[in-house]
């Protein structure tokens, strides 16, 4: 090979992602089930773990990704929200690149979405690439190319929400609308029934969109912890996918909450998952899908070949592993490196 021939080995550049870290000077607890540990005051030590492999990668992440949940809502009850947000952000000043904050249920538990737009977690303000936002000026997405041929885009899964959102707002009133209509309990929090199990639904795949829903357990994101896109969003990101087709570029989109039900515990999903599936398996530029809020993770490629990677929870992962990863992107796929709960994945892009 000579000199003037790429390296088809080398990256042309990469980024770190990581989901969920939940921080809270707090003791180990365990999540609402009773079935999985939760590490509070480690979390911040498996940052710090990330932190350290960015920095010493042969090829330096471009930028960092943190996926939501940044501080755990317990940080509220303890008053506390200022005081973990600043530890937590003290610990990505030694980032060797610019972090993108996404915003999930925990942001909402501890902060308003009003404070939440005048702080250090709206990388917007730093990041948007002209014209990147939606109209709509607190709807918190917006896109970034880091470069050519390459688009990210964040989006606000937590748009239409009872978090978050003011009561007597329009999103406020959808939010609550919607859920009522999907969940009959007093605590909204609590989901609807279970439904099914997905070997009987196998035998029922030519009944009605609702029922099978219903039936595959589906009806269990409708739950207040969760949320959804608005139309404003919705259309905006369609122009986004537009140009970004015009374009030719590969896109990466991130949120919080996951939207391929075979990627996640359907409890996790956004509300409107359907919808969202719908614009991005109309558009080809679209390779992948990133979130996190299930802490167990999950990986699904849905038959646009578009991948949907769940990235695990650091806040479940035990002192002596780690949950993050980093993703080089190159001219025909990404190559997810993991550490510690983290798989290794080969991302191809769909041809
Ligand atoms: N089955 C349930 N019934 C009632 N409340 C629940 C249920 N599952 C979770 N919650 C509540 O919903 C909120 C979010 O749940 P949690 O498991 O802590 O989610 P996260 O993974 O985002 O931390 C918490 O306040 C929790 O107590």
């Amino acid at each position: 090979m000579t000199t003037e021939m790429k390296d088809s080995t080398q990256p042309l550049f990469t980024f770190g992602i990581i989901a969920d870290i939940q921080y809270a000077d707090i003791d180990d607890g365990f999540n609402f089930k009773h079935t999985r540990k939760r590490y509070y005051r480690n979390s911040i030590r498996l940052l710090r773990n990330a932190l350290e492999r960015w920095n010493t990668e042969n090829v330096k992440p471009l930028f960092i990704l943190q996926l939501g949940d940044i501080i755990d809502g317990f940080n509220k009850r303890y008053n506390m929200s200022d005081q973990s947000l600043n530890t937590v952000m003290k610990e990505f000043d030694s980032s060797p690149a610019e972090v993108h904050h996404v915003w999930g249920n925990h942001e909402f538990y501890n902060f308003s979405r009003d404070t939440l737009l005048r702080s250090v977690l709206n990388s917007s303000v730093d990041f948007d690439s002209g014209g990147g936002l939606p109209s709509t000026g607190d709807i918190y997405a917006y896109h970034f190319s880091p470069a050519p041929g390459y688009r990210f885009i964040l989006l606000d899964a937590y748009d239409v929400s009872l978090l978050g959102r003011e009561e007597s707002s329009v999103q406020y009133h959808q939010a609550i609308t919607l859920l009522k209509a999907h969940n009959k309990n007093e605590d909204l929090n609590h989901p609807p029934a279970r439904g099914l199990t997905r070997k009987y639904f196998r035998s029922l795949l030519f009944c009605e969109p609702r029922t099978m829903e219903a039936l595959t357990g589906l009806e269990k994101r409708f739950v207040k912890f969760n949320g959804g896109f608005s139309q404003d969003q919705l259309d905006w990101l369609e122009g986004v996918l537009s140009s970004a087709d015009h374009k030719l570029e590969r896109v990466t989109i991130v949120s919080h909450l996951p939207i391929h039900p075979s990627s996640t515990d359907p409890i996790c999903l956004a509300w409107n998952y359907d919808e969202l599936l719908t614009i991005i398996q109309g558009h080809k530029s679209v390779v992948c899908f990133m979130a996190g809020h299930d802490h167990d993770g999950g990986f699904h490629i849905d038959h646009s070949g578009v991948h949907h990677l769940t990235l695990e929870g650091v806040i479940e992962t035990p002192p002596d592993s780690d949950a993050f990863g980093t993703v080089s992107v190159y001219e025909d796929r990404m190559v997810l490196k993991g550490y510690g709960r983290t798989f290794d994945r080969l991302l191809m892009y769909p041809c």
